[in-house]
């Protein structure tokens, strides 16, 4: 579905990061466990919650955060949380991307989270992206910009070396297999792409709104 309204004038990065994360709080239902993301676009999802919850429009929410900011934040919004221990299965999570290919997969985690995020957001229902348009790519990697790896912190330098030579022999068209060869490499924790997990991703550009579905 694409709805465009031309605007009078250019939006900046982070009124896009708006637009599109107050698209995606239109998904939350009352009663909803929700995953909360990390970065400065999923902050403006998590506002949004925050203000419905105050005025009543949204009550009975449950929010999983994605990290100790989003924690922090949410906490001060006064957003009821838990965690996957206690609600393995949400509802709906809303985060942001560092880079959508067309086919929905996933590049995160250049804001510091990614583990969390893959965790929670692998147990939700609902999976709903948001992105300014500049972050949309031809295929994952085509920033340019490294895919962050989360690795143990013992010997770091050795699996970062094993990690450089892994990702320039990889066959970036068969994303699986990449990701397979990440994780089986000894002293990885998680890597930051995300496939095949996004159900929907809310673009914000210069000529409205998209919303890609799976
Ligand atoms: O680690 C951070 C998360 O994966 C973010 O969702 C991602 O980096 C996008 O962040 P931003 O919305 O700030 O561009």
């Amino acid at each position: 579905m694409v709805s465009t309204q031309s605007p009078s004038r250019l939006l900046t990065q982070d009124e896009l990061k708006k637009i599109a994360a107050y698209k995606a709080v239109e998904f939350v239902e009352s009663g909803m466990v929700l995953g909360l993301g990390t970065g400065s676009t999923a902050k403006y999802a998590v506002d949004r919650i925050g203000e419905l919850l105050r005025q009543g429009k949204l009550n009975n929410i449950i929010g999983i955060p994605t990290s100790k900011k989003t924690h922090e934040q949410a906490v001060s919004l006064g957003i009821p949380l838990s965690d996957l221990d206690s609600h393995p299965f949400l509802d709906l999570a809303i985060d942001g991307a560092d880079e959508v290919d067309p086919y929905l997969n996933l590049v995160k985690g250049r804001g510091g989270s990614l583990l969390r995020e893959k965790m929670v957001e692998g147990a939700c229902k609902k999976f709903v992206v948001i992105v300014d348009e500049s972050k949309l790519v031809k295929h994952v990697g085509a920033s340019g910009l490294a895919i962050p790896v989360e690795i143990v912190p013992f010997c770091w330098k050795f699996t970062a070396q094993r990690l450089q030579a892994l990702f320039e022999d990889a066959d970036i068209g068969d994303l699986k297999a990449a990701s397979d060869a990440i994780l089986r490499l000894a002293g990885v924790v998680e890597h930051g792409m995300f496939l095949d997990m996004a159900t929907t991703v809310i673009v914000a550009g210069e000529l409205g709104i998209t919303v890609k579905n799976k």
